[in-house]
């Protein structure tokens, strides 16, 4: 990157289809999707003689003109100090992270701004208004971020993700998101960021697609992150040598393969504005396993069972749409019936639907026995009744469950907005307008940020 020169960089939000609470387990794979929901962020930098040492100011417009202002300096082992005692750590993390990584000598630019955008779904739209250009529409809250409640969609994870990758691209002219290695490097470096962000070592499906897209995922050994030292201020080099060699030379052991949904179908989100902590909810499911041993072990051994009937089935699905279209074309024909045709004629669809009723139906029991609403009742009812409309295939509650939202697999032609209009069960309900994202991290044209004006 020379001079000025600005590049802009976005990165999707996730839904957990299926593998919540197993996949924190390095047994078991899961199955996300990425969503077109993407946060973004443009990078630009400058040589600055009157600055000492490195500048790094992120800027969030859209939340009440946030932004945070870091100084940070190699002898002080790049630990950001942000200039006004704010605190964001996502953005923390990823700056100490991402220089002590590379730790470079000099820095070839010392000013760095970067302007964040997310995309409207990711946050309640409540009191905001809009603002446009030729290419992209924001939403303009009011309130500062941490208190625009959130429909989750994943925003810390895509954020820490978009700027690892502008903070790797101002470190490294030729980052390029399309090369393996370099996709790896960013993964790696905005997993660690993250967890000493959240200040806990979750599974990392939800980086791991904001840079990867729809996966089947496995995750990596806790203990690669946890075992990295503090940052010792008298050595500052031991957290860079230790950071390198995790990033680039440990075996991260994880397992994430490319997996898309079946031609012709497509995830629907509602958000069920409601709130359930996953903290809460991952320490009650814990408690209940250890306590249940060993048949909490033979429920999660079930459940892997059926999420790996699911992801067969998606993939088995996707294969047929290509080798015998005519029966895969008949077989969506059939979902669209009204009303609702008996899906028991079309295995490959029953296998997908029987896993997925199975999956909550051990969920629910966990629910009854652990007192964690993983599917609370009025989310089974709600899930129920949007399985009886044509065209919904399956449903679930995702990742972590709770009341937070819903997530359908429905044929592309169904509307369930139009479906549900007026309805008085689907009251709570907001449908997302996302669909599932092509790509994990991307380069953007920095233009298309330009300008954004009042709608
Ligand atoms: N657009 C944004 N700009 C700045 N910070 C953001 C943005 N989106 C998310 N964040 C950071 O992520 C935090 C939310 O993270 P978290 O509570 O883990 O929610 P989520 O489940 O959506 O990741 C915010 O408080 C803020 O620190
Ligand atoms: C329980 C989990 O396996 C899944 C949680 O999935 P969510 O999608 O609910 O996550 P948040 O966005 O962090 O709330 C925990 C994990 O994998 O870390």
């Amino acid at each position: 990157m020379s001079a000025k020169e600005v590049r802009a960089f976005s990165a999707p939000g996730k839904a957990l289809i299926a593998g919540g609470y197993l996949v924190l387990n390095a047994e078991y794979k899961s199955f996300v999707v990425a969503l077109s929901a993407r946060m973004h962020a443009m990078v630009s930098c400058q040589q600055r003689p009157d600055i000492e040492g490195v500048y790094v100011k992120v800027t969030s417009t859209q939340f009440n003109d946030d932004e945070w202002n870091y100084r940070l300096k190699k002898k002080n082992g790049y630990v950001p100090l942000e200039i006004n005692d704010l605190t964001n750590p996502f953005v923390e993390q990823v700056i100490f992270n991402v220089f002590n990584y590379f730790f470079p000598e000099e820095v070839p630019f010392n000013y760095i701004v970067i302007q964040t955008f997310s995309d409207a779904e990711y946050h309640s739209a409540e009191g905001t208004v809009q603002k446009v250009n030729e290419f992209k529409e924001f939403n303009f809250h009011k309130k500062d971020i941490q208190d625009v409640p959130k429909t989750g969609l994943g925003s810390s994870a895509s954020l820490t993700t978009v700027l690892t990758t502008c903070l790797c691209a101002n470190l490294m002219a030729d980052l390029d998101v399309k090369n393996q290695d370099h996709l790896h490097m960013i993964h790696n470096l905005a997993q660690v960021a993250h967890c000493q962000a959240q200040g806990k070592i979750g599974s990392g499906f939800d980086i791991a697609a904001a840079t990867y897209g729809s996966i089947v995922y496995r995750r990596f050994p806790p203990a690669l992150i946890a075992d990295l030292p503090t940052m010792d201020l008298v050595y500052v080099r031991q957290y860079h040598n230790a950071l390198k060699g995790l990033i680039d030379r440990a075996d991260w052991n994880i397992f994430v393969q490319g997996i898309t949904l079946p031609p012709g179908l497509k995830l629907v989100m509602g958000d069920v504005r409601s709130g359930s902590s996953t903290v809460k909810l991952v320490a009650t499911v814990q408690k209940w396993y250890d306590n249940n041993l060993p048949r909490s072990f033979d429920v999660f051994e079930e459940i892997n069972k059926c999420n790996n009937r699911v992801i067969d089935s998606v993939t088995q699905l996707t294969e047929l749409s290509s080798t015998d279209p005519e029966r895969y074309n008949s077989i969506l024909a059939s979902i669209n019936l009204s009303p609702k045709a008996d899906q028991k004629s079309i295995p490959e669809i029953t296998e997908l639907e029987h896993a997925v009723l199975k999956i909550r139906e051990l969920f629910r029991a966990i629910t009854k026995e652990s007192g964690a609403d993983i599917e609370p009742e009025t989310q089974t009812t709600l899930l129920d009744k949007c399985l009886k409309f044509p065209g919904v295939i399956s449903g679930v509650v995702p990742g972590a469950g709770g009341h937070d939202a819903i997530a359908l697999l429905t044929t592309e032609g169904t509307d369930m907005a139009e479906l549900t209009k007026g309805n008085p069960d689907f009251e709570a309900v907001s449908w997302l307008k996302v669909t599932q994202a092509k790509t994990g991290v991307r380069e953007e044209d920095p233009r298309h940020y330009e300008n954004l004006h009042l709608k």
